[in-house]
């Protein structure tokens, strides 16, 4: 089947690397993983041998292929339709997907939810996405990629950055690398008191991150607040979103809303 660019569509068949990555949920019997966007069923194949699949594809051509090639597979579900338009099928407790690349962002953002309203039906959630998100989604404070992504996903789910692939392993080859992710969602350590005012604070702190932080809150958060609380958590005046980790984003937001 001739790949579509509009669906994002490129066939990975190297059986090695696609039972790495159905082997990088950890899936028991118990488990009902959703796949998005099976295409041909190749990384299907793996997931069934591991679990039951209840696969969503928008394309009505890997549809008809996919209806033939699991006819006999009682333990697979396909379901026809644009992944960011049907609700998630709640029997769903994991996700593996290859998914396409210009639709990452939404997918990522259904599948984990956002701090103020958190999703927590996945224990597990394996994705194969482009490397450059990938790195922004696990990078650490002071990391060139680190900001307001990598802190709101570090916040909802423990992000690992598993291992990378080549595009040549791709039919066709995308312009980018690719490498596969793992998100465990789990409350962070230690919780925002108003998750909503630290999704904002994450937001302004990161819309002009080579500035330092005082002036990105300006006229948002009063400033004499602001270095009473940077103080008191000891990080310098001079500090700029990106020199702040995960934990200490939530310290400031819980102080900022705690201080009159
Ligand atoms: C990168 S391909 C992966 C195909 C296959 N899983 C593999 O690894 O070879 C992305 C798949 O997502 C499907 N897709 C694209 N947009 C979608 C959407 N909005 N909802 C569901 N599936 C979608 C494409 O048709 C394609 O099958």
């Amino acid at each position: 089947m001739y790949a579509l660019k509009r669906f994002g569509q490129h066939w990975l068949s190297d059986a090695t690397i696609l039972e790495r990555i159905a082997a990088a949920a950890h899936l028991g019997a118990a488990d009902r993983v959703l796949e998005i966007g099976p295409g041909l069923g190749s990384l299907t194949a793996h997931l069934l041998e591991h679990s039951s699949v209840i696969a969503v594809e928008i394309d009505e051509r890997a549809v008809a292929h996919l209806r033939h090639r699991f006819a006999a597979e009682p333990r697979f579900t396909l379901i026809e339709g644009d992944i960011l338009g049907l609700p998630l099928p709640p029997e769903a407790t994991a996700v593996v997907a290859n998914i396409p690349y210009n639709i990452s962002g939404p997918i990522l953002a259904r599948l984990t939810g956002t701090p103020s309203a958190p999703v927590r039906q996945f224990r597990t959630i394996v994705l194969l996405v482009q490397l450059e998100l990938a790195e922004r989604i696990t990078a650490r404070s002071g990391n060139r990629t680190y900001g307001a992504l990598s802190v709101r996903l570090q916040y909802l789910a423990e992000c690992e950055l598993l291992f990378g692939i080549p595009r040549t392993a791709f039919r066709p080859p995308p312009k980018v690398d690719s490498a596969v992710i793992r998100l465990t969602p789990r409350p962070f350590a230690l919780q925002a008191t108003d998750p909503a005012y630290l999704e904002a604070l994450v937001t302004r702190a990161f819309a002009t991150r080579r500035k330092m932080l005082r002036n990105c809150l300006k006229g948002w958060v009063e400033s004499t607040r602001l270095l009473l609380a940077l103080e008191s958590l000891q990080i310098r005046p001079d500090a700029r979103a990106e020199d702040l980790s995960v934990e200490n984003f939530v310290r400031l937001s819980n102080l900022l809303v705690a201080l009159p």
